[in-house]
């Protein structure tokens, strides 16, 4: 069943169009990545959405019915972990929780099972009776999406919950994450981090100037792109003529000479290393660390909008 479906949504602010024509559709069961750089239009796109924002044009139908302000039904499944922090300061971190998560569970004792578990969940067990004010950052990101989750909502969205995190708290979310889906909410996670999102993503729309440029497994996004395997040699003298002789070469898609570093972005294919290391050695050129990547996500958005993904 489709849970999210958003059919040529446009927001405007004025004379910026943040989103142009955005269209997604999310599948139930999914952990779907929002991938773009700043201001791309994620966190319009999730407040629209939500029915927080008004848009001017298209359609949005979450669990297969129109979205509107009123529809509380509909925003009772949803649990939100937005980008700003929103706890109580003078409650600790277990009554933070479990306020959150009493506004969608009222029976006690149900309530104090799903408390404990999103507090496991996070890994705030040794701060249950600390006040917001005492946590360090990362740790007040975990309570701050334990308040999220408790409830255990069928679909979650969460808009760069790691953003200036430590890597351990990073972790605990991401693991929090995937656990929540194995439990069966559907996700939408938003970031500018390529690699949290090839880790945890089943699905992931990349986005640019509000729109979805692509979309599909990272598999299927790294079929879309020419670059098959990115070469990188360190400490290299070349010549105008030796990098043109590289650029004409069938395999190789794009070259790059900077500050004594060649990089090599080459076509789908096989012995890509072997090839551009010959080339170098009939040219009797000496360089010193040599290393290959695979396609990344940055290529993909690289090739199809001409910049980097990072910032
Ligand atoms: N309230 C607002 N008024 C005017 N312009 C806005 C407003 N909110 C966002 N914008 C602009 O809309 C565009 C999309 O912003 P949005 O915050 O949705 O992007 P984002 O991809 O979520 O980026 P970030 O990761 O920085 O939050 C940006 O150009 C931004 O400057």
């Amino acid at each position: 069943m489709k849970i999210v479906e958003i059919e040529n949504l446009v927001k405007r602010y004025g004379d910026l169009v943040a989103l142009d024509h955005l269209n997604l559709s999310i599948e139930e069961g999914e952990v779907f990545g929002l991938l773009g750089p700043n201001g791309s239009g994620k966190t319009t796109a999730i407040n629209c959405m939500l029915s927080l924002l008004k848009y001017d044009k298209g359609e949005i139908r979450l669990f297969g019915e129109k979205m509107e302000p009123d529809r509380y039904d509909l925003k009772r499944q949803i649990g939100i972990v937005l980008q700003n922090v929103a706890v109580f300061e003078e409650l600790t971190v277990y009554e933070n929780i479990d306020y959150f998560c009493g506004l969608y569970v009222k029976e006690k004792k149900k309530r104090q099972e799903l408390v404990e578990e999103a507090i496991r969940f996070v890994g705030l067990e040794d701060y249950r009776k600390m006040r917001p004010k005492k946590l360090s950052g990362g740790l007040l990101r975990r309570l701050n999406i334990a308040c999220g989750i408790a409830h255990k909502p069928r679909l979650i969205i969460m808009d760069e919950p790691t953003v200036a995190v430590d890597p351990q708290s990073r972790n605990k979310i991401l693991e929090g994450i995937k656990e929540l889906n194995r439990q069966g909410s559907t996700i939408i996670y938003t970031s500018h981090y390529m690699e949290e999102v090839e880790q945890i993503c089943s699905r992931i729309s990349i986005m640019d100037h509000g729109r979805s440029i692509a979309q599909g497994t990272k598999e299927e996004l790294k079929e879309l792109i020419r670059t098959g395997e990115t070469i990188t040699i360190e400490d290299v003298i070349l010549t105008a003529e030796q990098i043109r002789e590289m650029e004409i070469q069938p395999y190789v898609h794009e070259v790059d000479y900077k500050e004594q570093t060649l990089t090599v972005r080459c076509r789908k294919g096989s012995q890509n290393l072997v090839k551009v290391l010959s080339l170098l050695e009939e040219e009797k050129v000496g360089f010193g660390r040599v290393y290959s990547e695979l396609p990344t996500l940055n290529d993909v958005f690289l090739e199809i909008t001409g910049k980097q993904l990072r910032d």
